[in-house]
């Protein structure tokens, strides 16, 4: 039998599905899960997600360096904010970082209870996540971080980029699958210029961050998943032919 594939929207909406058992999916593509891949990608030794600012900030005193940031801006205080340029050429190989963000965090938090394996998702590790999940024996959700409880595209179109690489493998069991599939479908020949609409996007315009959208949106710049070990997310290799 086939193993099922299903989208939840937001955060708000989690309580609605089954966790139990599924390996869950937590995207935030604009910026939390890209710059998590992207620090991983480039050596940190892990990244420990963390639901508010205070928690984060009380960190620093063991070790971690303080990733923090609300409504798209750097927290006071904070060394580094949601940018994932900031972890390219192995700026921070090696060391162990603490993250809070203003949707993305919240909703790894929100996926922990009886998951059986939460991964994080970005379209610059698609293949990846792809590739590991078709050799995992388990149904799969991907929870969608949305902004502040509400339905994003990116995330959105994100889901319909993974249910259409893997619906070969997987039985397609819920509408909100079927509808981003399709709309996935129908834009990756211009991503980019689709969601310059969407209002994540424009609101991180605001900030003067285009760059970052742009490297958000690359596909398959890393061969590795995010996978939640503990409370911290780690990097685990995918094999390449
Ligand atoms: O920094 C980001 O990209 C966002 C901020 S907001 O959603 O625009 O307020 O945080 P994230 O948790 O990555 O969605």
């Amino acid at each position: 039998m086939k193993k099922n594939i299903e989208v939840c929207f937001s955060p708000e909406l989690i309580h609605l599905h089954d966790i139990n058992d599924k390996i869950v999916v937590v995207v935030d593509i604009f910026r939390a899960t890209s710059t998590m891949i992207t620090a991983l990608g480039n050596g940190v030794s892990s990244i420990t997600p963390v639901a508010d600012l205070e928690t984060c900030r009380s960190m620093k005193a063991e070790g971690y360096l303080i990733a923090g940031e609300r409504n798209g801006q750097p927290a006071d205080g904070f060394l580094l904010g949601n940018s994932p340029l900031a972890y390219l050429d192995n700026a921070f190989a090696g060391q162990k970082i603490a993250m809070t963000t203003t949707n993305g965090t919240l909703a790894i938090e929100k996926s922990k209870s009886g998951a059986k394996a939460i991964l994080i998702g970005a379209f610059i590790n698609l293949s990846a996540t792809a590739q590991y999940l078709k050799t995992q024996n388990a149904d799969i959700l991907i929870h969608c971080a949305g902004w502040k409880g509400k339905f994003n595209l990116e995330d959105s179109l994100y889901a319909g980029a993974l249910v259409s690489t893997l619906a070969q493998d997987f039985s397609i069991s819920c509408d909100g699958a079927i509808a981003m599939k399709s709309l996935y479908e129908t834009t990756k020949t211009n991503l980019p210029g689709f969601l310059a609409q969407a209002s994540h996007a424009k609101r991180l315009q605001n900030h003067n961050i285009e760059a970052d959208i742009d490297f958000c949106l690359q596909l398959d710049q890393y061969m590795i998943i995010g996978k939640l070990i503990g409370q911290e997310l780690v990097a685990q290799s995918i094999e390449t032919e």
